[in-house]
């Protein structure tokens, strides 16, 4: 099964562990559960749309620079294209396309209407303007005008976008479209249409899924020791949901490094901290450095990779100490690092349920849009979280029956409802 068009591209990810080629085998690994058709599974294996833009910008020293910009579509079988859009150096269309793939499962697994697709941009945020972006954001969206829309395609924030981007990409495309259209996007500010509890709702949505897994293990969060990489909008959210609930975070970092703390970090603390701090947690007092490298093998319960792919490898998998491996960041384990921990027995928590909060109250800003009523806050999240943990249920349900992991029992859970519809719809055979 090859996807030509995507995989004749060079590889550039991190580790040389091409992501678009790992999400192909977990697809082809969910086919083989399931007994599809090989040509089902080459229908799946390829993005329905590729997008490449150019984005000409000129920097705040006169200089011009072109970007590229992507947006692979992979799938609308079940309704809207559906995912975030990145801004990080290590972007490639590889990448891009693997992330499209992995929102199509996570959408079906979740079970709200939407298809997957993923954008990006190769460059490194920190990098630009305030103005610079907002220039970069409204050009890329311009570029897509004809790409996206709320019936279309619905992009949102990922690694190095938030709110703000997603506030100059609406208003982009109100102003080409001539009237104001919310919901092109979600992840907006409340001013324009957000909703309550979206920023929160990634970082909420692994706290929930690690607290149903450790109460299947008959323990609670509290006191359980927690280390997670990656302290943005996911990391810090679960972090500090975590904190709350009373488990011990001893240690997270950022790409500038990270710190530890045997006792407990003081969560709140190092939010502040990283806030005034251009983002880093590194020279946090009362804590002791660590690499990323060193936090990835430290002795805990719950280990929360959330940030880039790739970073639990064959390499360092060996190392690895935790109990259960909550994947808040999309593919952050790579195929053979997943097999290696699933035969010690640990319970690997996989992306497309894991981190599936974002998009669930995604979904319900979309919605909350369209029917022009907004909820509080408590109602979004007693929304998010009845689905999550229906997810979580089916899954743990269709590991019993299939008697296989909990990644491929969520992945034959979400492949198998995107070929049903595809089936259903009459599109295969
Ligand atoms: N924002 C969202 O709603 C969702 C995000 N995700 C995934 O979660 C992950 C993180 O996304 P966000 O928190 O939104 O991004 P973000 O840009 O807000 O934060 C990323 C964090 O990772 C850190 N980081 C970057 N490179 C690193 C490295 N080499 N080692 C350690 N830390 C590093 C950054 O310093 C930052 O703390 C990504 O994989 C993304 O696709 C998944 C679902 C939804
Ligand atoms: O909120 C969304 O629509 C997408 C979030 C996302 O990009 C992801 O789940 O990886």
């Amino acid at each position: 099964m090859v996807s030509t068009s995507v995989r004749s591209l060079e590889n550039h990810s991190p580790a040389h562990i091409c992501p678009f080629d790992q999400a192909c085998s977990y697809l082809e690994w969910a086919g083989k559960e399931l007994k599809l058709d090989q040509g089902l599974l080459e229908i799946l294996s390829h993005p329905r749309k590729v997008v490449t833009v150019s984005i000409p910008v000129k920097l705040d020293d006169g200089e011009v620079r072109v970007l590229a910009g992507h947006r692979v579509q992979h799938s609308d079988v079940l309704g809207p294209y559906k995912g975030g859009i990145r801004y990080h150096p290590a972007v490639t269309l590889r990448e891009v396309s693997a992330l499209a793939m992995l929102m199509t499962w996570k959408c079906a697994l979740v079970g709200i209407p939407y298809g997957g697709a993923k954008g990006g941009i190769p460059i490194d945020p920190k990098r630009y303007s305030v103005g610079e972006l907002e220039r970069i954001s409204r050009r890329y969206i311009s570029e897509l005008i004809k790409d996206i829309g709320p019936a279309v395609d619905i992009p949102a924030p990922d690694m190095g976008t938030s709110a703000r981007e997603m506030a100059w990409m609406m208003d982009t495309y109100s102003v080409n479209v001539g009237h104001a259209v919310p919901g092109v996007v979600t992840g907006k500010p409340l001013s324009i249409g957000g909703s309550r509890g979206r920023e929160m709702a990634t970082g909420r949505g692994v706290m929930i899924v690690v607290r149903e897994a450790l109460a299947d293990q008959g323990k609670s969060l509290v006191g359980v020791r927690v280390v997670i990489q990656g302290f943005g909008n996911v990391g810090c959210a679960a972090a500090e949901l975590l904190h709350q609930e009373g488990a011990k975070v001893i240690a997270v970092s950022t790409g500038a490094g990270g710190v530890f703390s045997q006792t407990g970090l003081d969560i709140p603390a190092l939010k502040a901290y990283a806030a005034n701090n251009h983002k880093s947690v590194a020279g946090f007092p009362q804590a002791t450095p660590i690499s990323n490298a060193d936090l990835l093998t430290l002795p805990c319960d719950v280990l929360i990779p959330a940030a880039l792919e790739n970073q639990i490898t064959e390499e360092n998998v060996h190392q690895v100490k935790a109990q259960i491996v909550a994947e808040a960041a999309n593919g952050p384990v790579t195929l053979e690092a997943n097999l290696s921990l699933e035969a010690r027995g640990v319970t690997v928590l996989p992306d497309i349920l894991a981190n599936a909060g974002g998009v669930v109250v995604s979904y319900l800003e979309w919605v909350q849009g369209l029917s022009y009523v907004f909820w509080d806050e408590e109602r979004v999240n007693r929304e998010m979280e009845h689905l999550m943990v229906q997810a979580y249920r089916q899954v743990v349900q269709q590991s019993k029956a299939r008697q296989v992991t909990l990644r491929l029992a969520a992945y034959t859970l979400g492949v198998g409802r995107v070929a049903q519809a595809l089936t259903d719809r009459g599109l295969y055979p």
